[in-house]
């Protein structure tokens, strides 16, 4: 009923905003949308064209009386702050180009990764090849690393957020529940995260920042070597204890160099998780960036390089 609703509000909304392009500024009418790429919790994804210069791009589409009867007008707003304070500094960041709105909906104009999500990736290969890891792990490292330095942290990083681009290159996106560090703070309250990503700190003092990234880092490194979950229980209440008790082990044939850096990783202790320690620590992200796992990857290059083909790993 719900999706009904709003699929009509939506229409609505489109004939609303044609009605008023009258008034020069950007509009829906000024874009042909296409099928929908993605469900967010309050709102939708669609691929769309931009008429004037026939360039596409993905809009994200919230229902405004959803957002206020739910009450997470502000959560959309901070999405948008956080996109915004992010802009267009990193190629491994989705970026926000426009938002405008119109009676019913918040429309915000974001690049198009038109090789869609990781996640559907990883499953359908089963895992990926230790090349193509690698590749996408420096690519995460290096847009984390833009991105921490922008005080921002994603807070729930996972493969389903993890967008490949025409280009097969990594666009984090879904940045929901992105928070601003304010002013040099480096923990932030509110409880986030999936299952399976979600770091020792969060369950134990309620406390994320941005170590918790990299825990979530070491996760996916895991997955996309392995095709599993580093910490999966029974329940989320079992795969929890799991992650507080760091209880993990690597299958047959994992690659002993990815080993030593998930274990660099997989640290309880925030602060002494490699990429989490200040610009001279021993676990700066220079240091993360030199670890042996990364011996072969050429940084300077690493946005301008062809992505390795995407092939099944272990
Ligand atoms: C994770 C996200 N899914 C997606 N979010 C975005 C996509 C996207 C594209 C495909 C896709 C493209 N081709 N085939 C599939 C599949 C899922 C997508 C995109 O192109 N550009 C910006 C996006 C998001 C922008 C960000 C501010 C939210 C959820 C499920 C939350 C909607």
């Amino acid at each position: 009923q719900q999706t009904k609703e709003r699929s009509k509000s939506r229409k609505r909304s489109r004939e609303a905003s044609r009605a008023r392009s009258a008034n020069g500024r950007l509009g829906a009418q000024e874009f042909t949308f296409g099928d929908t790429l993605g469900e967010g919790s309050y709102s939708t994804v669609m691929r769309a064209r931009y008429i004037r210069t026939g360039q596409e791009y993905a809009i994200k589409i919230l229902d405004k009386n959803h957002l206020i009867r739910k009450d997470k007008m502000l959560v959309a707003l901070a999405e948008k702050n956080v996109l915004v304070k992010l802009g267009a500094g990193h190629p491994g960041i989705i970026h926000l180009h426009w938002t405008f709105q119109d009676e019913w909906s918040l429309f915000f104009v974001l690049d198009l990764a038109s090789n869609g999500e990781m996640q559907s990736r990883i499953s359908r290969l089963g895992s990926l090849s230790l090349t193509s890891s690698r590749y996408y792990a420096a690519q995460i490292v290096d847009a984390l690393e833009y991105m921490h330095g922008k005080d921002v942290i994603h807070r729930d990083l996972k493969p389903e957020n993890l967008l490949l681009d025409d280009q097969f290159r990594i666009k984090i996106t879904d940045f929901g529940t992105g928070k601003i560090l304010e002013n040099g703070a480096d923990r932030a309250k509110t409880f986030v995260g999936t299952a399976q990503y979600v770091a020792p700190e969060l369950l134990e003092s309620n406390e994320t920042s941005k170590s918790s990234d990299l825990w979530a880092f070491g996760c996916i490194i895991y997955q996309m070597i392995s095709g599993r979950f580093a910490f999966q229980g029974l329940s989320e209440y079992l795969t929890w204890q799991k992650i507080k008790s760091l209880d993990f082990t690597f299958p047959d044939g994992f690659d002993e160099d990815a080993k030593d850096l998930i274990r660099r990783l997989f640290v309880h202790d925030p602060t002494q998780r490699l990429g989490a320690g200040s610009p001279d620590s021993a676990h700066s992200y220079a240091a993360l960036r030199a670890h042996p796992f990364f011996a072969s990857v050429s940084w300077e290059t690493l946005w301008t390089d062809p992505a390795p083909l995407l092939e099944a790993g272990l």
